[in-house]
């Protein structure tokens, strides 16, 4: 249900998804168009993370092109991994800008992950809104960015919206519907319910399609890695309140899956990300160290990277200080 004057009572996971729960299917491009002119308008600002992905950036890109023609994207950045397979051309030929992560705020040194590839695309895009994408969505539909622009567009107390999907799992030519997210799963919602049950409700907790105001997002600390997701949801939660949250339903989303193995590595950065959140407080010492797994009698050791960004607001101010006032304050 949409409320638009008074504002109901948002406490509980119960009320949250009676009063915030949305649907793309709600947003044709003509209204999210209506919406974002309306009274205050809004600038819109699309940034998809991209690393080896030369197979579904091209397709993504054309699915967003009605969308950039019509206005209601203002930004369409592609934020490259150095991806060595052609990307960065694929995507340029497309339409998109597209800069390289460690290109952006360089003297944080390299790009450490998917994180940090957001944390910096924010400083080199300008929207009063940002939407994540991923970009190895294999059945991307422009739906996915009008559902998660339609309530931040629609609804003033909304300020920070994560996509919700159904996820087959597909092993060769074997599917099994519902079968994905592992990590989310196995890790995140058990976190969540056991921590903060009020976050219980979002389907799709580390989704990497969301979209927030701006206003928020440069309040939040980034980690570098797959820890980001977690820790923008419990953090935009803390900040804004659980009212001020909401989730999308965009269908079905097909994906890449990554090995056993590696998500391991995702589910230690995402427990990383939490626990900071539920145990420490804040500027508690970084956790950090390889995730050891034993092989051939000993223990192979694999580098995670879980250090965080500061707000970016803080770092703006810090940038505004170093250069002095402005000349009209
Ligand atoms: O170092 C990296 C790793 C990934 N990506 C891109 O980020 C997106 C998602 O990465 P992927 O490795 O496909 O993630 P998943 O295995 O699908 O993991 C899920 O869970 C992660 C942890 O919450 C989220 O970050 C993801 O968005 C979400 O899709 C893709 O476009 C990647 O190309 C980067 O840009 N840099
Ligand atoms: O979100 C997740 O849990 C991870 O991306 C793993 O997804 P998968 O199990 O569908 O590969």
């Amino acid at each position: 249900m949409n409320e638009t004057s008074s504002q109901p009572t948002i406490e509980t996971p119960r009320e949250w998804l009676a009063h915030r729960s949305y649907s793309a299917a709600d947003y044709a491009l003509e209204r999210i168009v209506e919406l974002k002119g309306a009274a205050a308008p809004t600038s819109v600002s699309v940034v998809l993370p991209a690393r080896e992905v030369v197979e579904t950036i091209g397709p993504i890109l054309d699915a967003l092109a009605p969308l950039r023609a019509a206005g209601a994207i203002d930004e369409l950045v592609v934020v490259d991994a150095a991806s060595a397979d052609g990307t960065a051309a694929v995507a340029e030929a497309h339409g998109a800008i597209v800069v390289q992560e460690s290109a952006v705020l360089a003297d944080h040194g390299p790009a450490q992950g998917k994180g940090d590839a957001l944390w910096r695309s924010l400083a080199v895009t300008r929207g009063d809104v940002v939407a994540f994408l991923d970009s190895d969505t294999e059945n991307f539909d422009d739906r996915f960015l009008r559902g998660l622009l339609g309530p931040l567009l629609q609804e003033p107390a909304v300020a920070f919206v994560k996509g919700a999907f159904r996820r087959p799992f597909r092993l060769g030519e074997t599917t099994v519907p519902d079968g994905g997210g592992r990590v989310t799963e196995l890790v995140a919602r058990p976190l969540l319910n056991l921590h903060l049950p009020q976050l219980a409700g979002f389907v799709q907790p580390l989704a990497g399609e969301f979209a927030a105001r701006r206003s928020l997002l440069e309040q939040l600390r980034f980690p570098v890695g797959y820890g980001v997701e977690i820790a923008t949801l419990i953090d935009s939660f803390r900040i804004a309140g659980l009212g001020a949250l909401a989730q999308v339903d965009l269908g079905e989303r097909h994906n890449r899956h990554q090995s056993l193995r590696a998500l391991s590595a995702m589910a230690y950065a995402v427990m990383v990300a939490a626990e900071r959140r539920i145990h420490s407080t804040e500027g508690a010492p970084a956790v950090s160290g390889p995730l050891a797994f034993p092989h051939e009698g000993g223990l192979a050791l694999r580098h995670v990277a879980v250090e965080e960004r500061p707000p970016l607001a803080h770092l703006n101010r810090a940038r505004r200080g170093r250069r002095g006032p402005a000349p009209d304050q």
